[in-house]
């Protein structure tokens, strides 16, 4: 499908792009699996887990992140039922995502969780870390769930392509902030960073925060995203070619 950066001229970016920085859910990887298999995997552990870890670190962590979400004491029983209502909500919490992150964690480990990423996904990943490109993540997973889904792919471990990780710690992926904060950590100019996303909000964002960014809309979408203006939705890595490390352009 052709497609082109919302201020592109004849589909090229004359301009090095220094990074890449993907989402996860509906862009890397089927938005089905994280709905319909990780999701209802951590749901029903949620509240034995932490029953059984109710004595350690992270459970009183946890209770006292759960009491500042919500702003008022909590029983542990409390917190764990506050906890499954924004699991059912699919709230992108960050206490409620590491807690899936560490549920998980024995998923992935005695092989019931393997997370699929669209076959596009490894070579245009593969290709861009060859041509010298940094890449990252940025997803509203915790930095473990992401280590942990990219660490157990149907295509193998893929985390060695990544160099860095980034989640709601550092700020809501609709916040022109946290684009802001990310392209300090990274050390670049936003000019020259990439951001591939589902979401036209996180997409427009990343905009705003002087990135570029593609919207990607995958054939699976049950609801794709609306589209951006003077931006053709790309449903592939496949379409966006990097012929050297300084000029971009997506295939037509
Ligand atoms: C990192 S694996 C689980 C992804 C997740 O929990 C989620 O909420 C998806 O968010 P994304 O920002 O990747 O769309
Ligand atoms: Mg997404």
């Amino acid at each position: 499908m052709p497609a082109s950066f919302h201020d592109m001229g004849n589909n090229v970016l004359q301009e090095r792009i220094s990074s890449i920085i993907t989402d996860i859910e509906g862009t890397t990887t089927p938005l089905t699996f994280v709905r319909d298999v990780l999701f209802p995997y951590a749901r029903p552990r949620l509240r034995p887990w932490l029953r059984e870890h109710a004595q350690s670190q992270t459970a009183s962590s946890v209770l006292v992140q759960v009491q500042q979400e919500v702003g008022q004491p909590l029983s542990l029983e409390q917190a764990i039922s506050r906890l499954e209502q924004w699991s059912d909500e699919d709230r992108k919490i960050g206490v409620l995502k590491t807690l899936q992150g560490l549920i998980w964690e024995a998923g992935y480990a005695d092989g019931s969780l393997v997370a699929p990423v669209y076959p596009d996904v490894l070579p245009a990943l593969t290709a861009w870390h060859a041509a010298g490109i940094t890449l990252g993540v940025y997803s509203s997973g915790s930095v473990a769930a992401q280590h942990l889904l990219f660490g157990h792919t149907n295509e193998g471990d893929l985390r060695p392509l990544f160099s860095h990780w980034f989640d709601t710690e550092t700020g809501a992926k609709q916040a022109v902030g946290s684009y802001q904060r990310i392209a300090s950590q990274l050390g670049h100019p936003p000019s020259t960073l990439l951001f591939l996303s589902d979401h036209s909000a996180e997409v427009a964002a990343a905009l705003a925060a002087g990135w570029h960014a593609l919207l990607i809309t995958r054939n699976d979408a049950a609801l794709p995203a609306p589209p951006l203006p003077g931006q053709t939705p790309v449903d592939s890595f496949a379409g966006i070619r990097i012929d050297t490390p300084v000029t971009l352009h997506l295939a037509g």
